[in-house]
């Protein structure tokens, strides 16, 4: 059975996490993404004017899969679209003999601009991947029978580099015990239900978060308008329309977030919220959470997840997230 672990190496501002792959020939650096299920990366099909500065996937070591072709766009209307071809993936010495590898043939310029990044390896449920006329399965599916345990683990960090791991839990990487909780996969997202929340010291937990996805894509922290604008009371941070979002002081005294994810209480510290500076040497700092504006959901994003140690499982049959303190 295979197991194996792969370092995640934070952007600036952890923006995002990037992990090296290898897809037949070719080393790239690939942007894991519980919030979707492509796994598509710059090839020697992209045109070489989108294509500067990046790792490129070979495609001659491939098989194409003739007449298919996939299309992605994102929240943030970035995307990218292309063809297809079976090839040889390894990640962290796990390896998937024929995997959809999905060859871009236009990205768009948030991606062309970002040259760590080489493409996205998907690990959403297969049920969202984009290939037509056949949807083809994430690397985590494919691999998932030859796996010791089916499951992934994600221990990403503030500042420094953090792993994955597929096929096995590295207890050594969190502290006390794991809180599990039921995923709803219907939408091909790994969502859950969050609870109650408070701010900095407050115990007195309000209201309820709702539905969340856990999603290594994204960089913040998205909650419904009512929470985020009970932070920034606390934080001393604004509405700012010209940033597009709520901005606060990158003074170090931003409040601690807490919220109850099957009933533990998991901390996100302050000095995760005061996410970046609005410009370079300012003051003034973007704030790692946001409303969920326009959403219809929560998303865990990167600004959470660095918090916690993550358990991706569907050992049990029913899919189920495990959280733990780290
Ligand atoms: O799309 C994803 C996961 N992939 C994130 C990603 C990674 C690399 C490059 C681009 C995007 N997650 C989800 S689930 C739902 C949304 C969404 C967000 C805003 C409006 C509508 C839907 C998103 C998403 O787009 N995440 C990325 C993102 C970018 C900018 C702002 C917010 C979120």
């Amino acid at each position: 059975a295979q197991s194996g672990t792969v370092a995640a190496d934070p952007q600036q501002y952890d923006q995002a996490y990037l992990s090296p792959v290898t897809i037949g020939n070719s080393q790239l650096m690939l942007d894991f993404d519980t919030g979707s299920a492509d796994l598509w990366a710059f090839s020697n099909e992209t045109p070489a004017s989108e294509s500067v500065g990046h790792a490129k996937y070979d495609s001659s070591t491939g098989t194409e899969l003739q007449g298919y072709s996939w299309s992605i766009t994102y929240g943030d209307q970035s995307g990218a679209a292309g063809n297809v071809y079976a090839d040889k993936v390894v990640v962290g010495g796990v390896t998937a003999t024929k995997q959809a590898v999905e060859a871009a043939t236009s990205i768009s310029t948030s991606f062309s601009d970002n040259t760590d990044s080489d493409g996205l390896l998907g690990l959403a449920f297969s049920s969202i991947n984009t290939v037509t006329p056949k949807q083809q399965t994430t690397f985590f599916d494919t691999v998932k029978p030859t796996l010791a345990k089916a499951l992934f683990t994600c221990d990403l960090k503030q500042g420094n580099a953090g792993s994955y791991t597929f096929g096995y839990i590295d207890t050594s990487k969190y502290t006390g015990s794991v809180t599990y909780v039921p995923v709803d996969d219907s939408q091909g997202f790994w969502s859950f239900t969050a609870g109650g929340y408070s701010v900095g010291s407050d115990n007195a937990t309000s209201g309820s978060v709702g539905v969340s996805i856990a999603d290594t894509g994204t960089s913040l922290l998205y909650l419904p308008a009512a929470v985020a604008k009970a932070y920034y009371a606390k934080a001393g941070g604004k509405f700012d329309n010209q940033q597009g979002g709520y901005t606060l002081p990158c003074n170090g005294n931003a409040p601690d977030f807490n919220v109850a994810i099957g009933g533990k209480t998991f901390v996100v510290p302050g000095s995760y919220i005061a996410y970046a500076p609005i410009t370079s040497g300012s003051q003034t700092c973007f704030g790692g959470i946001q409303a969920n504006t326009g959403i219809g959901f929560n998303i865990f994003g990167d600004v959470f997840l660095k918090a916690v140690y993550a358990i991706f499982d569907v050992s049990q049959g029913a899919p189920r997230l495990g959280f733990a303190a780290q």
